[in-house]
């Protein structure tokens, strides 16, 4: 059934309230079958009162465990890599269990301990003490080994960043090349994103963005410019810079077949509930809306930026919205409403 049109005032609304909660600014872009919605409310920059333009580069955090996983799918394609194979194989003595293999990891049921946990117990004080650090693979995988796993190999779903760190592992032992390289030539020149790039350990976003600001534990303390980091922390689970129309155009593309095989996509949809709402493939997320609608994507959290960035199963419409602010549950909670208004369109009076 075709979808309803998008609400573009409840997107409106959605945003202004994300800004009233304490995200000095929040943008969102559709595009729905060749034609482009977009909204905006705030600043990008505190100090200028720049207004925030949906054409602004972001860190998409987390978002980037889609880059990931397609990397590693595509490397299945390509007989290169067997996702029930032990990371072990690939990787000899990296992880303490032999079971624990590439699928678990894709699909956070490897049991492996989040190290993000601990470095950001405190949020401010955490983010400083690693914002200009440059960690290697490795050293944050034995941050993670130091804990006890969450669960037996295959047992349960547990999030986990150090996941996506074994993944940046395994793409840069299987194509010999950095993860920037990966990326570029299997995502983002392919797809021509010229809004997207991985700059890790460089701290700076290239050309025109929003500045993102950290929310600290205490309330009613000043936020945090949080725009200047490495992401080393996070790397390939977190560490791409990218825009609303470039992840438009990656999740659409993605759920279309243009990145994997039709097996290969099969694969990433096979789901482990979450919630009631929300289901976990091989990096990709699926969001069940109340109208029945079921989107595909990935959310991201990393300091000072929000963002969520869900398609329709056939990739016909494509949803970015970013709060260029982070720690704020009410923000992210409110950014959440984002996917109903482009998805279920106008609610019922
Ligand atoms: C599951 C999430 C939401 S969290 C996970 C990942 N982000 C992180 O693990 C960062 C955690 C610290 C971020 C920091 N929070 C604190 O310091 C709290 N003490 C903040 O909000 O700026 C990401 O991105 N993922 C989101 C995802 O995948 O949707």
């Amino acid at each position: 059934a075709a979808l309803p049109a998008p609400d573009t005032a409840g997107l409106a609304a959605v945003l202004k309230s994300a800004v009233a909660q304490g995200a000095p600014g929040a943008l969102a872009r559709i595009d729905d079958h060749g034609r482009t919605y977009r909204v905006t409310h705030g600043v990008a920059d505190r100090a200028t009162r720049r207004a925030i333009s949906t054409d602004d580069r972001f860190r998409i955090g987390s978002v980037t465990k889609t880059f990931s996983a397609v990397v590693l799918l595509q490397l299945v394609d390509e007989h290169r890599l067997s996702l029930d194979a032990p990371v072990n194989r690939y990787l000899p003595g990296l992880l303490p269990d032999d079971r624990i293999t590439v699928r678990h990891v894709l699909s956070h049921r490897s049991g492996l301990y989040d190290y993000s946990n601990d470095m950001f117990a405190s949020s401010v004080s955490g983010f400083e003490a690693v914002r200009k650090k440059v960690f290697t693979y490795r050293q944050l995988v034995a941050l993670s080994l130091r804990k006890p796993r969450t669960n037996a190999p295959g047992a349960a779903y547990s999030y986990s960043n150090t996941n996506f760190v074994v993944a940046g592992l395994l793409i840069e032992k299987l194509t010999g090349q950095p993860v920037r390289t990966a990326y570029q030539n299997r995502i983002i020149g392919p797809l021509k994103l010229d809004d997207t790039f991985y700059v890790h350990p460089d701290t700076a976003i290239p050309g025109r963005y929003t500045r993102g600001y950290l929310t600290p534990d205490t309330a009613g303390a000043p936020l945090v410019d949080a725009t200047a980091q490495t992401v080393s922390w996070a790397q390939s689970a977190g560490a791409v810079i990218s825009s609303a129309h470039d992840l438009d155009v990656f999740y659409s593309a993605l759920l279309r077949g243009k990145l994997t095989s039709a097996a290969r996509l099969a694969e990433m949809e096979r789901f482990t509930k979450v919630n009631s709402t929300t289901a976990y493939g091989l990096g990709l997320r699926r969001r069940d809306l109340t109208c029945g609608v079921s989107v595909y994507g990935h959310t991201g959290a990393v300091q000072g930026y929000y963002t969520y960035a869900f398609s329709t199963k056939d990739g016909g419409r494509s949803l970015t919205a970013v709060a260029n602010t982070s720690n704020n549950g009410k923000v992210l909670d409110t950014l959440a409403g984002a996917l109903e208004s482009a998805f279920c369109g106008k609610r019922p009076v």
